[in-house]
């Protein structure tokens, strides 16, 4: 089951709209979410991670909606999101900023806590259990993000470019991460990094100006790219070409 976007309509108040009439059945498995600066990337993001409620139209898992009010908690129970800084909460250790995100999405102060040690290994982040979150690096805070959402098992996890400042080597331990991940959560990332498409995402969302130019699996979108180019760079030619309207 995931996040079915119906005939959205969003603007931030009193502003032109950024999406408009949008549709957009997210399917299972990563998905990957491109499109240039102020494409509209971050907003589809809040929408289906229900910090945004669009004015007409519907975000919807199963039967839950997050434009009634009562569906909102069950919904983010199943929807995991990773803001692009993780802060640390003060005064708590790596565990314990775990197990508290658990708490926070409905979880007992004891199911939160035992979940807990499993999620921060599932993230290699169990050596430091015991450290305070505050003197963790940026790689290893976004790894706490994820791990948060997986205390509570969230069904469906959004990112909003995780790997934005990382270093090559922490780009990478990230990816093995959603490698490992994938059979748990569906995860929907954010990214302006098109080097990894292949092999990290089975499929993308390519939007502009709030527009979807292109949906679909990963292998149609680096068909689009002109066969002279080689396998690196198809990404980045299918990328250039839709958004200047060439491909
Ligand atoms: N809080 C806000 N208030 C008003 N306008 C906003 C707000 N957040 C974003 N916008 C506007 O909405 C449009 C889409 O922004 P958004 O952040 O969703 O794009 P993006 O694709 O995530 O961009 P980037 O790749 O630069 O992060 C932009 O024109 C932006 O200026």
């Amino acid at each position: 089951m995931t996040i079915h976007v119906s005939r959205c309509y969003f603007a931030y108040r009193r502003r032109e709209p950024i999406l408009q009439d949008l549709t957009l059945d997210l399917p299972s498995g990563c998905l990957v979410l491109l499109g240039p600066n102020g494409a509209g990337k971050s907003t589809l993001l809040g929408l289906l991670a229900s910090g945004l409620i669009p004015s007409a139209g519907s975000v919807t898992l199963g039967d839950l909606d997050t434009r009634r009010r009562g569906d909102l908690r069950p919904y983010r129970q199943q929807v995991g999101w990773l803001p692009q800084q993780v802060a640390p909460v003060p005064g708590l250790r790596v565990r314990e900023q775990a197990a508290y995100a658990g708490w926070l999405k409905g979880l007992s102060r004891r199911e939160a806590w035992d979940r807990s040690l499993d999620a921060i290994k599932q993230v290699g982040l169990h050596e430091l259990a015991e450290r305070s979150a505050a003197q963790l690096s940026g790689g290893q805070l976004r790894r706490l993000g994820i791990a948060q959402t997986m205390v509570h098992s969230a069904r469906v996890v959004l990112m909003d470019e995780p790997t934005a400042g990382l270093d090559p080597t922490q780009r990478r331990v990230f990816r093995g991460l959603l490698e490992d991940l994938k059979n748990q959560a569906s995860f929907v990332v954010s990214t302006h990094q098109t080097d990894d498409l292949e092999d990290s995402y089975d499929s993308v969302i390519l939007l502009d100006r709030g527009n979807v130019l292109f949906q679909g699996p990963t292998v149609s979108f680096l068909d689009l790219a002109p066969h002279q180019v080689a396998s690196g760079r198809r990404a980045e030619a299918a990328y250039a070409g839709l958004v200047k309207g060439e491909a």
